[in-house]
């Protein structure tokens, strides 16, 4: 297999890519579809790692999965799962996070779920506490085995009244899916409202679903018997489109990312302009370029939402290593997210690390052993390397610096970016980038 991309950096990328439908909403719309009693269609599905893994599942899982790849059409007909004989399951393990969201839609159609160990990137420990406590609180017995969890809810699943410690997405993600058809009401506070979860809730809503959102994080659920099948266009990856305007503006150049969308990254622009990109808002997508002339440093603070989000950090950390001064970068969503900067660092950056909170405000990993602050002096010109793509945005950072960097890098390991950026090598080349792969 081709894993390492040779790359001729120090070009400016220019011109015209699409972004399909969110990775963090696709995959959960997808176990969605296991809850319905009738099939259903998800649009703007793009083709990435994440998206076949999910699929695999849910086909061991009975769900007769068909796909039109250039469409991005998903029909998903879950109308035989009670039937099916799940074998292998344990060939899934350490393949994404999200074989931990079947176990409420699988206890409500079997009474049963055995889910395997759990992928996804290293970027902390990653538990999944939350999650079990929400089960165990709809009245799920839950075993935690060597190879995965064993769930029972023989008598179903009863509503019941949850407070997040923190508001995780996934932990959101698993009470709407779980409380949807629990028997009566179920109340979370503190709850995640990233516009992917919003999204999710469109859908079970189409599907039959009683969901009120209130302003203060708080989600009311009140549970059905039955669901039905869903018709649903996904929301456009808003990391992918910040990703490549975080590569427009490291590399001086000017990308378009068609299928964008203003609302769910207003965050990110004001931080774009901040740092001194332009930007124009299109109907069918958003113009990133670098406008000449210095870019300026910032201090950030990564955030649930309507934070900045903690998967944008990563790409513009690449274009702050070429801002003129000091910027301050809080990563409070997750501890170990910084690992990336030691390839930087290799390639001429100047990036300390702190385990001090350097933002605003003090956060869960303040006085701990993380290393969760960074301070990028610049601008520095980057030097080409030999890399490592250590995670799926620390990659695309690297890849970014590598683009960044005159003189041929080394990317190896290239295999996990295609987790969640569709078709990134045609990308690059209708970018202009030169490269070549063994
Ligand atoms: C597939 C997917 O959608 N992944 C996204 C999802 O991950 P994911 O859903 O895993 O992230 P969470 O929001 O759950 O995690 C946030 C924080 O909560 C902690 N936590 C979470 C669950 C738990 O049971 N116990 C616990 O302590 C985590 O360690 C982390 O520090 O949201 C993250 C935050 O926007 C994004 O970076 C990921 O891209
Ligand atoms: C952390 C991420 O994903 P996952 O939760 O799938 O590991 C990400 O998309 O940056």
């Amino acid at each position: 297999m081709h894993d390492v991309l040779h790359v001729n950096g120090g070009l400016p990328l220019h011109g015209e890519i699409t972004v399909r439908g969110a990775k963090n909403f696709v995959s959960k719309a997808m176990v969605a579809s296991l809850l319905g009693d009738t099939p259903s269609v998800l649009r703007n599905v793009p083709q990435i790692r994440d998206v076949a893994v999910v699929r695999g599942l849910l086909e061991l899982h009975g769900v007769r999965v068909d796909a039109d790849d250039v469409a991005g059409t998903l029909s998903l007909d879950p109308r035989n799962v009670e039937q099916a004989h799940v074998a292998d399951i344990d060939a899934h393990a350490g393949s994404s996070r999200i074989p931990i969201l079947f176990c409420g839609p699988l206890l409500h159609r079997l009474g049963e779920a055995f889910i395997p160990d759990l992928g996804g990137c290293r970027i902390g420990d990653r538990p999944i506490n939350y999650h079990l406590d929400i089960l165990r609180q709809f009245g799920a017995e839950v075993d935690k085995l060597e190879q995965g969890i064993a769930l029972r809810a023989p008598n179903g699943l009863v509503g019941t009244k949850i407070h997040l410690p923190y508001p995780s997405v996934g932990a959101t993600e698993q009470l709407l899916l779980t409380a949807v058809r629990a028997r009566g009401l179920t109340e979370l506070s503190n709850a995640a409202i990233e516009p992917e979860i919003m999204d999710l809730i469109n859908v079970l809503q189409k599907m039959g679903a009683i969901i009120s959102v209130d302003t203060d994080r708080v989600i009311r659920i009140e549970g059905v018997p039955r669901l039905r099948g869903f018709q649903h266009t996904a929301l456009p990856d808003r990391i992918e489109a910040a990703s490549w305007a975080a590569a427009a503006l490291a590399t001086g150049g000017d990308i378009t990312v068609k299928g964008a969308k203003q609302p769910e990254m207003t965050t990110f622009l004001n931080v774009f302009r901040k740092v001194g990109g332009e930007f124009d808002v299109h109907d069918d997508g958003i113009r990133f370029w670098h406008p000449g002339g210095e870019l300026r440093s910032i201090v950030l603070e990564t955030d649930v939402h309507p934070g900045f989000m903690t998967d944008w950090q990563q790409p513009l950390v690449v274009a702050l290593t070429q801002a003129t001064g000091l910027s301050i970068v809080h990563e409070t969503v997750y501890e170990n997210r910084f690992g990336f900067v030691d390839a930087l660092r290799g390639m001429g950056a100047t990036i300390q690390v702190y385990r001090e909170c350097l933002g605003g405000h003090p956060c869960r990993f303040g006085q701990r052993n993380f290393y969760h602050s960074a301070v990028v002096s610049g601008p520095t010109p980057l030097e080409a390397a030999d890399i490592e793509v250590p995670d799926l945005r620390g990659g695309f950072s690297h890849l970014i610096a590598a683009l960044t960097a005159k003189g041929t890098s080394n990317v190896a390991g290239i295999g996990i970016i295609d987790r969640g950026y569709e078709h990134f090598l045609d990308k690059l080349d209708a970018l202009g980038a030169e490269f070549s792969l063994s």
